[in-house]
């Protein structure tokens, strides 16, 4: 992680924040949700550490893109309770946008302790301010398709067990949901938890598979391709980020439904967690083959058995509760998605960018 540059004041507030606002958010992380937000007339307030997890330039590349359309995005951390504080003395939040965490599955066994910073640590700091301010926000917050675990029974409802994590990472986002339910039973705090399954797209995270495979294909590296031991499929219910910002839209809105836009009485605020994921899981094997095709090089394929690394081997979202009470309906299949990313990456890195990590 990065030294966090705390900012010892709270930068000059731009005007739009003090406006009267149809509805006044903060997000955390999220650019694509912030810019959505912003598009259809929210005012929005953004928060990020920029930590050096991964590409500090596309980080800052995402800033600029999203300060572009008037969110402007403060930089600091979520365990910075006298920043959070400010902000929220400054800004009557009626929603905060949680996505902001310590992802990827595979590297908290080389930094378990990013992963309680953000993840639970920072979650609790979070949930510490919202819950004294006035009004109190309702909180839509980023949990993980990975809590199913080693549940194997798909597809996943979120009825289903998630008491087995087989990662750090999965079991801190199922803390979060822990915690999150003792902040609603103690101080009535509106939670709305969604469980994304392996978001992908343009402007997209370089330490996942599809962004570093487009990358290793192109270089002519060779890619690892993980083969579960009992030959079954590995796959993933690979889910575009444009359905994800509907989701998180519809979330915050239901949100607002149900809770108003000021504090609950003990007891009546919603705590729910929905699934957004695409319900068709693909073999991972044929996200390479949709990349050779966009990219038109073929991949050099190195098949290695799934190491125990924290990954899980299919995953598979039933989304019919996301459907009924958020209106979430995706709508972008891998290949479409795919040449999405692909287009965005291909011109994004030829135009002299800093390349991905
Ligand atoms: N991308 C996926 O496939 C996926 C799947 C399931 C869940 N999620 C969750 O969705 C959320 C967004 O994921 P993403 O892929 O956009 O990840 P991301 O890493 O690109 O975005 C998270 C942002 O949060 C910031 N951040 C991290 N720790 C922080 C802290 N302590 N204080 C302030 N800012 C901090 C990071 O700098 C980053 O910009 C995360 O909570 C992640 O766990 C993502
Ligand atoms: O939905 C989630 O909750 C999670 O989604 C994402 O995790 P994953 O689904 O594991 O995505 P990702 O790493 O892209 O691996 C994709 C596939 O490629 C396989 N994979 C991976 C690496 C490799 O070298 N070889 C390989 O075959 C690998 O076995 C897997 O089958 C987010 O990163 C995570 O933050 C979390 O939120």
């Amino acid at each position: 992680m990065s030294q966090m540059k705390h900012i010892d004041n709270t930068p000059s507030t731009p005007d739009h924040l003090l406006l009267p606002l149809l509805s006044r958010q903060i997000s955390i992380g999220g650019t694509h949700v912030s810019a959505a937000l912003k598009r259809r007339g929210d005012g929005v307030l953004g928060l990020d550490n920029f930590n050096d997890y991964y590409d500090p330039y596309l980080k800052r590349a995402r800033q600029a893109l999203l300060e572009r359309t008037g969110v402007y995005i403060v930089e600091g951390d979520i365990n910075d309770v006298a920043l959070l504080n400010k902000l929220f003395d400054i800004v009557p939040f009626t929603h905060v946008m949680h996505l902001a965490a310590q992802a990827g599955v595979r590297y908290a066994m080389e930094n378990p302790s990013s992963y309680v910073h953000s993840n639970i640590a920072g979650l609790v700091s979070l949930l510490e301010v919202c819950k004294s301010s006035n009004p109190q926000p309702a909180i839509v917050w980023a949990s993980s398709s990975s809590v199913y675990g080693l549940n194997t029974k798909v597809p996943f409802s979120e009825k289903d067990m998630t008491d087995q994590p087989a990662s750090l990472y999965a079991a801190t986002k199922k803390a979060g949901e822990e915690i999150a339910h003792t902040y609603n039973h103690i101080y009535g705090l509106s939670l709305t938890g969604l469980r994304f399954f392996t978001v992908y797209g343009p402007w997209g995270r370089p330490d996942m598979a599809y962004f570093f495979f487009s990358r290793d294909i192109l270089k002519g590296k060779s890619i690892p391709i993980f083969e579960a031991s009992n030959h079954g499929t590995v796959a993933r219910d690979f889910t575009y980020i444009d359905d994800i910002v509907k989701g998180c839209l519809g979330a915050l809105d239901t949100a607002e439904k149900s809770t108003g836009s000021g504090g609950k009485k003990k007891g009546t605020a919603q705590l729910r967690v929905y699934n957004l994921g695409n319900t068709s899981p693909v073999p991972v094997s044929d996200l390479v083959s949709i990349l050779e095709r966009l990219l038109k090089v073929k991949a050099k394929r190195m098949i290695m058995k799934l190491p125990r690394n924290g990954d899980v081997q299919f995953t598979h979202a039933n989304i019919s509760l996301a459907q009924r009470e958020l209106g979430y309906k995706p709508t972008t299949d891998l290949q479409t998605g795919l040449k999405k990313f692909v287009q965005w990456y291909l011109s994004y890195y030829s135009n002299g960018k800093k390349s991905a990590q």
